[in-house]
């Protein structure tokens, strides 16, 4: 699915968190956002998500615009969302917590469930089923009976990712999805991502791991100050000088047999013993 944001603002207080942000991601495109603290990357997934209204601005999917609709109306139209802090429902075993996710997308209302009707049971069965084999992708198979709270972190992350691949997305917004995960699990996210964008989900990443994002992202957009101020490949943005000045650095990036100019300055560190 395509995602259209044009001019898209949000001000806090006066002061603005996105400002005139514009950005195509054409389908089946992987788009990291990277950017420093307070970069505004958290508030533009909301006002593409529709958790935050925005100023002015439109977001459209496929050409129809969204900007409008509240978020669970955005999630019925393939925007599937996973947030920085991991929110499980506590007192709902892993599975329900995955279960939930579908039901933005069934076609049995509040009604139909209510009053269990046939046609809620069948349509219960076919959650089950799609929530069990989330589970399965995201590492959870044999966390899938037991409450969520009791997940560790890790898990409960895995957890958010299963419940909203379970509302069958068809834009992924992933916020942080590899902040403290373990070395394994990052690469078993890593993996996942990676099919999932051979699937042709259209994702956006925001990861603060720039080499994890480096190697997945397609392409990469950097806020700065809530605008845009980069946007190209990974190997262009991480030559933008703009890009290094306000987020990257000179030395964060990881190293590359790219042959050192005689003349440039090395840097300090890491040079002792
Ligand atoms: N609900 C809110 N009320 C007031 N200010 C907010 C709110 N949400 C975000 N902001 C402000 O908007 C700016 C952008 O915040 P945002 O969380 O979008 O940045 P970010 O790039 O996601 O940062 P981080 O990398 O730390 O998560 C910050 O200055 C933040 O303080």
């Amino acid at each position: 699915m395509k995602l259209t944001v044009d001019n898209v603002s949000r001000a806090f207080g006066g002061v603005y968190a996105v400002r005139d942000v514009s950005l195509t991601v054409p389908s089946g495109e992987l788009r990291a956002i990277i950017g420093p603290n307070g970069a505004g990357k958290s508030t533009l997934f909301a006002l593409i998500g529709g958790q935050l209204a925005a100023d002015h601005g439109t977001v459209a999917l496929d050409g129809q615009p969204v900007e409008r609709l509240p978020a669970h109306r955005r999630a019925r139209h393939g925007i599937g969302v996973v947030f920085q802090a991991a929110r499980t429902f506590p007192g709902l075993t892993a599975l329900e917590n995955v279960m939930v996710g579908a039901h933005a997308t069934t076609r049995a209302g509040f009604l139909t469930a209510a009053l269990r009707l046939p046609r809620h049971h069948r349509e219960e069965r076919l959650i089950r089923e799609r929530a069990l084999t989330c589970l399965d992708r995201t590492g959870l198979a044999d966390w899938a009976h037991r409450p969520a709270e009791e997940l560790p972190l890790g898990q409960q992350r895995a957890l958010q990712l299963a419940r909203a691949l379970c509302g069958r997305p068809r834009l992924l917004l992933l916020d942080e999805p590899a902040s403290g995960l373990r070395a394994a699990e990052r690469e078993h996210l890593a993996t996942l991502i990676t099919g999932l964008r051979a699937e042709g989900l259209t994702i956006l990443l925001v990861e603060h791991d720039v080499a994890f994002v480096m190697r997945l992202a397609d392409r990469v957009t950097v806020l700065d100050l809530g605008r845009v101020i980069a946007e190209g490949t990974p190997a262009e943005v991480r030559a933008d000088p703009r890009v290094i000045a306000a987020y990257l650095g000179p030395s964060t990036e990881p190293p590359t047999p790219a042959p050192a100019p005689a003349s440039a300055p090395a840097p300090a560190e890491g040079a002792g013993p």
